[in-house]
């Protein structure tokens, strides 16, 4: 029997299904897709506090759940923190590129936007790191896929924002695109990484999958999650952060924001790193507690 993976029908989710259909091919496993339609892929109204997190999620979950499949592929950065008890995280695979974009006709720098441009995202985190960093601009929100988004170059925007790992992805590696710094833009926890799950009880899948997992990765992720999970963020929330394994070392910034960005609390550390997920634990805490104390939650629950 082929493992059955459940997937979204966006170019972006069908291609990271693929992908981990091929890498365990590559192990010798047999495959199936499943594709099922979420609401996160029709539902055109902008990303607010009024809708749910979890909405590209929730409906591969449930094929695993109604056993209509048994291995979900997730972004990362989509996948709420808070566990499903029936579900199991088996792998995440090695992360490649983290970074947000800014993409524009020219391939500008985000230093030399000119005063006042005109820039979209429907993400409150990058919003309000926009404005911290450039109070001036006009930050206008867009919804829809990396496609659509795009479309919005020929309506008068002067740039928008986008995770590198979508625009490799979707091999849109042409696009005259800036690379934020991490100073700039810290990325929104998990990003460009991939999650797969698969039912808590299925031993199998999760020996197939688990070949897949990259521990230096699943450090990393876990430290970034873990300080949002903390500070009751939510995928929607303006927190961003970048854990990476540099030598022996995991290394961790983060910052909260108030949502029109005249207010940050950063924070960065290091701890020694011996291959398994511990050390992220304790490096997120330690990061959250400075952060919690310095006012952090108050923060990001402002309107
Ligand atoms: N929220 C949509 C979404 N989910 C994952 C990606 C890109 C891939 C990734 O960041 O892992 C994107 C598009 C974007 O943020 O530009």
């Amino acid at each position: 029997m082929p493992l059955r993976i459940a997937t979204r029908q966006s170019p972006l989710a069908l291609w990271q299904a693929e992908h981990v259909a091929a890498r365990l091919a590559m192990l010798g496993i047999e495959t199936v897709l499943v594709p099922m339609v979420s609401s996160g892929d029709t539902d055109m109204r902008p990303i607010d506090g009024t809708r749910q997190v979890g909405l590209f999620t929730k409906r591969i979950q449930q094929a695993l759940l109604d056993d209509e499949a048994d291995v979900a592929v997730h972004s990362l950065k989509d996948l709420p923190t808070e566990v499903i008890e029936s579900l199991a995280l088996a792998a995440v695979p090695e992360r490649e590129t983290v970074a947000d974009c800014l993409v524009s006709k020219s391939g500008i720098a985000f230093a030399d936007l000119p005063a006042e441009a005109r820039v979209g995202t429907g993400s409150r985190r990058r919003a309000a790191q926009l404005l911290s960093r450039r109070p001036d601009l006009q930050i206008e929100s867009i919804r829809g896929n990396v496609q659509t988004r795009l479309s919005k170059l020929d309506e008068g925007f002067d740039a928008v924002v986008l995770a590198d790992a979508g625009l490799v992805r979707l091999e849109m590696v042409d696009l005259p695109r800036y690379h934020f710094t991490m100073d700039e833009m810290l990325p929104a926890p998990g990003q460009g990484a991939l999650g797969i799950e698969v039912r808590a009880d299925d031993q199998r899948s999760f020996d197939a999958i688990n070949q897949l997992n990259h521990l230096p990765t699943r450090a990393s992720v876990t430290a970034e999650r873990t300080l949002l999970s903390r500070l009751h963020g939510g995928c929607l929330a303006p927190i961003a952060a970048y854990a990476n394994v540099e030598g022996s070392q995991l290394k961790m910034s983060a910052v909260a924001l108030s949502p029109d960005g005249k207010q940050r609390i950063d924070e960065s550390d290091e701890i020694a790193f011996k291959d398994d997920v511990s050390a992220a634990l304790e490096l997120a805490s330690r990061i959250t507690e400075k952060m919690i104390s310095l006012g952090a939650i108050e923060l990001v629950r402002e309107k």
